[in-house]
């Protein structure tokens, strides 16, 4: 793993160009100390609308407001200068029309700065993909397990399983590349499918729960660092265990402040020297 060229910002047609090329490393990001973090070891940062389950406990990400992505957006765009910064547009504010994606789409852009927008969806979504990109705004497309229409797909299982749903996730995937996403995420189908995608598409496949065969790989940084620990989705390797490390802390400054140990000395303000006071 190599630190990259932080001097410049990664751009949507260089992540484009990765098609077949040294794999798209992609981590989630939503707040500007984590992006700081994350900024110069990946290739794009993902503010995805997973933040409504990370970091505001609730049970999907159906909840989760156009309001609350463009915060995070913009959180993670100040903390951010190489990695391409992309913002999931949240249930809702997209499906209806081109013309509200557009709405929802433009506002995230210029009230960001991010350089794209994520929807989820297949055939249905590719005028709406079309129809952004056509005015300005790279989209990056999602199939498989789409996590915004967890009540019609009953779960979050895998996808892809019969070579029917196999075939009408792959019809999406080329309805959607076809209509101009700038590269597609692929989550939770068998590996079978995220490979033959992969090979078929003239876009970059991007996997979470896909196939390493992928042309990148995503995953929740919270899921990677052991920070959320709620449910673990099979796809997730762990890389550290960082609830452990905040737990002790908390245990260690208890322990202090218990016995007076905190604050010392070099914690407290002296009084100001002064003239008329003896001590100064
Ligand atoms: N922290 C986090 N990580 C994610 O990857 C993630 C989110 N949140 N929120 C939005 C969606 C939801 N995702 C999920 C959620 C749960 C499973 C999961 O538990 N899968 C089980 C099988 C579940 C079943 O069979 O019903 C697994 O073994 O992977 C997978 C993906 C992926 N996304
Ligand atoms: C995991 C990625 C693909 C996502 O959509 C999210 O974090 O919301
Ligand atoms: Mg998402």
């Amino acid at each position: 793993m190599s630190v990259q060229d932080s001097r410049r910002r990664v751009t949507v047609p260089e992540l484009t160009a990765r098609k077949g090329g040294t794999p798209i490393v992609s981590l989630t990001a939503y707040t500007t100390p984590m992006a700081r973090q994350l900024d110069p070891h990946v290739d794009m940062l993902l503010v995805g609308d997973s933040l409504g389950m990370v970091l505001y406990g609730m049970d999907s990400t159906l909840p989760v407001t156009l309001d609350m992505m463009i915060a995070h957006g913009a959180a993670v765009v100040r903390g951010s200068s190489h990695a391409c910064v992309v913002v999931d547009l949240p249930f809702g504010s997209y499906q209806e029309s081109p013309e509200a994606a557009f709405r929802s789409a433009a506002r995230v852009m210029a009230e960001t700065g991010c350089a794209a927008v994520k929807l989820e969806g297949g055939a249905e979504m590719a005028r709406t993909v079309e129809f952004l990109v056509h005015r300005g705004i790279p989209v990056l497309g999602h199939v498989g397990l789409t996590p915004q229409s967890v009540n019609v797909l009953g779960g979050y299982r895998a996808r892809g399983r019969s070579g029917q749903e196999g075939n009408a996730i792959a019809t999406g995937a080329f309805a959607i590349a076809e209509a101009g996403a700038f590269a597609i995420v692929i989550e939770g189908t068998v590996e079978t499918l995220a490979r033959q995608l992969t090979a078929d598409l003239s876009v970059p496949t991007i996997g979470i729960g896909g196939s390493p065969a992928c042309d990148g790989q995503i995953l929740v940084t919270e899921d990677i660092v052991g920070l959320f620990n709620d449910f673990t989705p099979k796809f997730v390797k762990r890389y550290a265990d960082l609830s452990v490390q905040i737990g002790q802390a908390a245990q260690a400054y208890a322990d202090d402040v218990r016995a007076r140990r905190f604050p010392g000395p070099e914690h407290v303000f002296a009084p100001k020297p002064s003239g008329n006071t003896p001590n100064a």
